[in-house]
């Protein structure tokens, strides 16, 4: 199985045929916000039909029942991750999961992992901004606790992250790390970033990936190297 999710952070179905259609075998992909406002829940069936296994990250956050329907109905899609924002606490995670079981195909649910602090936010925006002290790394790890409290499956963090958690949670529960970027990269919007190099020594179990690979001259190429830094 990929240890890299590639992120289809397009703004139609046609850009995800050609830039699926460059990969000879079926890959981990991300399905995210950008592409389903733009194709709706169509695309996933799309791509699930062309053998890619999904991520689809619509990161949930309401109240507890409308999580349960909402991820009830998403559970039906037949996807294999799919995700929700720590900050919506315990009570709604848990939710989160009944829906998950109800809506499950043939009695399987998909993973289900908690968005911690997004890898876009610095410990000075955190502080300041959101009104949550100390170091990002603490709040990450109590979010982590909190999903693993709620039978959630794993979390999204950042590298920086993922060792701590796995020794919090144990080494089963997933780290999912996004901020992936090549040594000659930009940062862009992305503030808690780090290698693949890096993410494989701190023994993330995935790495999400989007502008390295899809902005890239030769995405096959990027993605086969950053696959092998990862094996
Ligand atoms: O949930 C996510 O996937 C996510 C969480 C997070 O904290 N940070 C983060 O970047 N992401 C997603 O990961 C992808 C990163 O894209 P790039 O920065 O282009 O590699 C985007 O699709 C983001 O939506």
């Amino acid at each position: 199985m990929s240890k890299t999710i590639v992120a289809l952070d397009f703004s139609s179905k046609e850009q995800v045929i050609d830039f699926l259609n460059q990969f000879e075998e079926p890959i981990y992909v991300k399905i995210g916000m950008e592409l389903t406002y733009a194709c709706g829940l169509d695309i996933v069936k799309t791509v699930k039909e062309m053998g890619h296994h999904i991520f689809l990250d619509l990161k949930l956050h309401d109240i507890p029942n409308t999580v349960k329907g909402g991820m009830k109905n998403l559970a039906k899609l037949g996807v294999d991750i799919v995700n929700v924002h720590c900050a919506g606490g315990i009570a709604m995670m848990k939710a989160a999961i009944d829906g998950l079981n109800e809506g499950a195909v043939d009695g399987k649910r998909p993973l289900c992992i908690g968005v911690t602090q997004l890898t876009s936010t610095s410990k000075e925006a955190m502080n300041e901004e959101l009104g949550i002290p100390g170091d990002v790394i603490e709040c990450v790890k109590h979010y982590a606790k909190n999903a693993k409290e709620a039978g959630l499956d794993g979390v999204v963090c950042s590298v920086h992250e993922a060792k701590a958690i796995h020794e919090v949670c144990g080494n089963d529960f997933l780290t999912v790390t996004p901020g992936i970027r090549l040594a000659d990269d930009s940062k862009d919007d992305q503030k808690r970033v780090a290698t693949p190099d890096y993410a494989k020594e701190q023994g993330c179990d995935y790495i999400v990936v989007g502008r390295s690979i899809t902005k890239s001259q030769d995405p096959v190429s990027t993605y086969n190297e950053i696959e092998s830094m990862m094996k």
